[in-house]
């Protein structure tokens, strides 16, 4: 039994419940609450770290998987240990240069970098001890973004990488001296070769050769969740979408395509297959299943059962015996339009227009989940499940000119390296975004209260036993709500949109309240719910708490970008240009706000006249940006340009 007074796990206890038991704040209390420390993690990108509290010393990774440890009774620095990830690195990762967070074990602490290491340092002086490449293939664009976990002194890290095309897979090192343990691939690779394992060969069935899976890579990245059940010493992980997106295009006959968007049970000594059970069969829609597992012991139809909890992007909530894998219930927390529900033997009822060859499909919820990484919290005191749910539209069509990697003309995404074999927004989504934090009864399989933000994207949850639920908002607040009814108790403003989980400790006997916060992530990059923009902040936050508030930096929004020349004929084929390689990360020029990355409409008028100059090899290709040489043409960028600066033209005031 670990502490209670500390936070030493991600997810706060090896079952992920992000339950803390301190409850010297409650709900009766919880209005006299304020800050004690803030401090500065000198970052401008997306901050997703749960902090790890251990002997006194807060350890969180921030962008660039930079690493800070920080004395909890004062707030201040201890060490921080910068990787050195080259920033050029940033256009293999689909989704900011994000970290979810580090391990503590035994005086180390563990952190992934973006370039696909495994380092542990010295708790105590913030010195390298070991470092490992986790990468198999240098040669595809593998990322790591999610925290190490770790289970019976191994430690336990995934990668990224889906949209691009790469082989998931996660390994176990020793964590005392680094040496590798075990590796288990998610999906099959080339079947003319051996199989890994048998798992693999089982797998490789329901893929379709003719598909040549194993050339994208076939995904099914493990970039987030992870979770130990000690007593049945399972350990058990969430699996990413496919690569590339469109079923048809990597398994034309066919086939489920396992393991991907899984729930899969490993044993942790030996890293061997033990179950799976698949969340969307054949996923064609980026149905990533990775998002927070978390362990319980529920009492269903009068049974206790021992259960895994879910709610991935698909839109259903699942609960799942977790002994043997065996489905239970799934129920819809979102509205959906790819299928119906679940039939009893746990095989979503798909709607016939979720994979149309030629029509164009706004599915709901979108790529972007109806719930995404964004952390789930189980009270265990009021039975209820926290977790924000959202949905942000996007269009796919399968992209029929696709072939991996190879950027030819028309084909999608290829220009900045993505494979999904899909086409985004080949007509504007008519579904309604929205974002809300929801409670939800995993027994009765119903919302039980909920909260509307303003905007999708909102913070990872926490809830304690003082009966409150914390969640910091894309509008730049922390709440504390009532984990009973959902009222609104207190609330705080934050520097900038709020993406990570808050956590709770106890430390000389006083419960605090802490969350790491910086705007970023996938949605984070184009658009803002906002107009704080302050560097990324850990606020810490207690009973009585005095300490003012850090100043608080605007967002700059500039003029949207007139007195470029363009040639109005060239608008609708450079709007198709623009979608498919530019708006992933700089957003609809003049509608979107601008997240993180610039707003091209707001751009100033010499770049656009000059934008052949940032396209091929740019001056921001050091910092990330991809090189566009031998993607896009001349003529290609003037069409760019003239959807640029027709789009600012379109929504310009009239004077
Ligand atoms: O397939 C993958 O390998 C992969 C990786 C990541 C990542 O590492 O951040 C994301 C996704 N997919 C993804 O689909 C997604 O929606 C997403 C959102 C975020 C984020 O940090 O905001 N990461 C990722
Ligand atoms: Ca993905």
């Amino acid at each position: 039994a670990q502490p209670v007074a500390e936070w030493l796990v991600h997810g706060y206890d090896n079952a992920g419940t992000r339950f803390s038991p301190l409850k010297e704040i409650t709900t009766d209390n919880v209005k006299d609450m304020g800050l004690v420390w803030s401090y500065n993690l000198e970052s401008t990108r997306g901050v997703e770290a749960t902090p790890i509290v251990a002997n006194g010393v807060m350890y969180v990774s921030a962008p660039w998987s930079v690493v800070h440890a920080i004395d909890v009774r004062t707030g201040e620095r201890v060490w921080t240990y910068d990787p050195a990830v080259p920033r050029s690195y940033a256009k293999n990762a689909c989704c900011d240069v994000v970290n979810r967070g580090v391990a503590v074990h035994d005086g180390l602490v563990y952190v992934g970098s973006l370039d696909g290491r495994l380092i542990a340092i010295d708790a105590k002086t913030g010195t390298k001890t070991w470092e490992q490449d986790t990468i198999t293939d240098r040669s595809r664009p593998y990322t790591i973004t999610g925290a190490p976990r770790v289970i019976k002194n191994k430690v336990i890290i995934g990668n990224s990488g889906a949209e691009y095309g790469v082989r998931g897979y996660i390994t176990a090192y020793d964590a005392k001296t680094g040496k590798q343990a075990w590796r288990w691939f998610v999906v099959p690779g080339d079947p003319s070769k051996p199989f890994e394992d048998e798992s693999m060969a089982k797998a490789a069935k329901t893929w379709d050769p003719a598909g040549k899976y194993w050339e994208a890579g076939g995904g099914g990245t493990v970039w987030n969740s992870m979770v130990f059940d000690p007593e049945l010493n399972l350990m058990y992980i969430g699996t990413g979408n496919a690569s590339p997106w469109a079923h048809r295009r990597r398994s034309p006959g066919g086939g489920d395509n396992l393991y991907v968007a899984s729930i899969v049970a490993l044993d942790p000594d030996t890293g061997k297959y033990v179950w799976h059970y698949q969340e969307t069969p054949a996923d064609n829609w980026d149905y990533t299943s990775t998002q927070d597992l978390i362990l319980a012991d529920l009492k269903i139809d009068g049974k206790v059962r021992k259960v895994v909890m879910h709610a991935p992007k698909n839109g259903f909530f699942f609960v799942i015996d977790r002994t043997d894998g065996s489905f239970i219930s799934a129920k819809n927390f979102v509205p959906v339009n790819w299928a119906s529900g679940y039939d009893k033997n746990g095989r979503p009822i798909e709607l016939p227009e979720a994979r149309s060859p030629d029509q164009p499909f706004d599915a709901i919820p979108g790529p972007f989940g109806g719930h995404n990484w964004h952390s789930m919290s189980f009270s265990p005191q009021t039975g209820l499940a926290y977790f924000p749910a959202q949905n942000i539209p996007l269009v796919l069509a399968e992209d029929k000119k696709w072939a991996y990697n190879k950027a030819q003309p028309g084909q999608a995404m290829a220009g900045i390296g993505w494979n999904l074999a899909m086409e985004v927004n080949p007509r504007p989504p008519t579904s309604t975004p929205f974002g809300r934090l929801i409670a939800w009864d995993p027994v009765n399989q119903k919302e039980v209260w909920r909260k509307e933000h303003v905007s999708p994207w909102n913070g990872g949850t926490l809830v304690t036993a003082g009966k409150v639920v914390f969640q910091g908002t894309a509008d730049a607040r922390l709440i504390a709500f009532d984990a009973s009814n959902g009222r609104e108790l207190w609330s705080s403003p934050m520097g900038t949109g709020v993406l990570a989980a808050p956590i709770s400790y106890e430390v000389d006997g006083r419960q605090y309240i802490s969350v790491a916060v910086g705007w970023g992530g996938v949605y984070g990059q184009t658009q803002r719910a906002s107009e704080r923009n302050t560097p990324g902040t850990v606020y810490t936050f207690a009973l009585g708490g005095k300490a003012p508030m850090p100043a608080f930096t605007e967002f700059q929004r500039k003029r949207l970008v007139s007195g470029v020349k363009y040639n109005s004929d060239h608008v609708a084929e450079g709007t198709g240009l623009y979608v498919m390689n530019c708006a992933f990360c700089h957003g609809v020029p003049g509608v979107d706000k601008g997240g993180i990355l610039p707003n091209l409409g707001y751009s100033a008028p010499e770049v656009i006249a000059n934008l052949d100059r940032f396209v091929f090899n740019g001056p921001y290709v050091p910092r990330g940006m991809p090189d566009f040489t031998g993607k896009l043409s001349m003529e290609e960028v003037q069409k760019i340009k003239a959807f640029i600066l027709s789009t600012a033209d379109a929504i310009r005031p009239p004077k």
